[in-house]
């Protein structure tokens, strides 16, 4: 399949555009002068600089916050390559509906909204799709076995990230800045997958104990993805065809989210490993959406490094968190809050007349 002109995705890619390099220079200027020793607030003045940069503002607004989790089922797990079983993965998001989840928590603490998206969930959530508590885009219940063949197909590949997109476009005229987050039984092992053959990495090099595999477990998981890359030997220069053939419903929505961030001009607050396979996905279909990605923090799941240092993104935060749901995102936006601050609080030697260094 060849991607439409008029389609969605098409027009989504051909809006992003590089962020304001005008105003981060400008912010740049500002933050130089502040009554502080130079730079001393550091990573948090560079982050400002980037939410310059992202909105075009000296003056960014970050009040309305919207973390998207992202929910899809895995075929691969029939090949034993998760603690859990599929099941978890329906019974989260109802979790997440009564708010009783850790990503809700964090979400109340930070004040941000969560809307969660059935992208490919294997178990009928109807009910609470039609009450308006979840967002329905299911794709279909569960991606195929990638270990015996392509985990979906490049339609399918197309729908999942379009899916992300419309949503980040119904969430948009009531969110300044976005968080991704995900929940899928099985889902780092299509990560891991995604992050070895983007970032040209050994299976080994980027696969994790996930929700938590012993060794022996861990040992299985690294043959059968190494034995699925070479089924189904995905084009590391086709993003679309990464995704179809060693990806996930969610994964792709998460890039779709990306995009759809990033064609607004917002920000986006990328979690976990799970999240960052989407957005490499997300760089290799554009890769000014680069610009507006923020890393929220660094998983403990080994691939998650990897794919940061590729796309040349620095987390905020390295706090041992490997859960998804987008948790490391949520806290993260405080950082984000305090970046705002300093930007747009604080004084400069001139205005609070402070003598300068000699
Ligand atoms: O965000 C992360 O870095 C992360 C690392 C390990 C596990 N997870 C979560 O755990 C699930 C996937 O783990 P697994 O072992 O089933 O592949 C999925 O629901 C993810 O949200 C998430
Ligand atoms: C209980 C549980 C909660 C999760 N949240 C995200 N991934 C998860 C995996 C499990 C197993």
């Amino acid at each position: 399949m060849t991607l439409h002109e008029s389609s969605l995705l098409t027009r989504t890619l051909a809006a992003i555009a590089p962020a304001n390099h005008g105003a981060r220079a400008k912010a740049k200027e500002r933050l130089d002068q502040l009554a502080i020793p130079h730079w001393a607030l550091g990573r948090l003045m560079d982050l400002a600089l980037d939410l310059a940069a992202i909105t075009g503002s000296l003056h960014p607004t970050v009040n309305r916050k919207s973390i998207v989790v992202m929910a899809g089922d895995h075929g691969i797990v029939a090949a034993g390559v998760s603690k859990f079983p599929q099941a978890v993965t329906l019974e989260m998001v109802r979790n997440f509906v009564i708010e009783a989840a850790s990503i809700n928590a964090l979400a109340r603490q930070v004040g941000a909204k969560v809307t969660v998206v059935d992208t490919g969930v294997a178990g009928d959530l109807s009910e609470l799709a039609a009450c308006g508590k979840i967002v329905d885009k299911k794709i279909a219940p569960g991606t195929a076995n990638f270990a015996e063949g392509p985990a979906m197909t490049r339609e399918q590949a197309v729908r999942a990230i379009e899916a992300g997109i419309e949503v980040a476009q119904s969430l948009g005229d009531q969110t300044d800045i976005f968080g991704t987050g995900d929940m899928g039984i099985g889902n780092t092992s299509p990560s891991s997958a995604i992050i070895a053959v983007i970032c040209k990495y050994s299976v080994a090099d980027v696969t994790g104990r996930g929700t938590g595999l012993d060794d022996d477990a861990l040992a299985n998981k690294i043959v059968i993805l190494e034995k699925a890359l070479k089924l189904n030997q995905p084009n590391p220069q086709d993003g679309l065809d990464v995704l179809a053939k060693v990806g996930g419903f969610e994964i792709g929505a998460i890039a779709g989210l990306i995009l759809g961030a990033a064609a607004q001009k917002k920000p986006v607050v990328i979690d976990g490993i799970i999240s960052s396979a989407g957005a490499l996905l997300a760089h290799s279909l554009a890769s000014q959406c680069k610009d507006y990605m923020i890393a929220g923090h660094r998983s403990a799941e080994q691939g998650h490094k990897i794919a940061l240092d590729f796309l040349d993104k620095k987390p905020l935060l390295d706090l041992d968190l490997r859960l998804g749901e987008g948790t490391g995102g949520a806290v993260a936006m405080n950082l984000v809050e305090a970046a705002v601050a300093i930007l747009t609080e604080v004084a400069t030697f001139e205005e609070a007349a402070v003598s300068q260094s000699s």
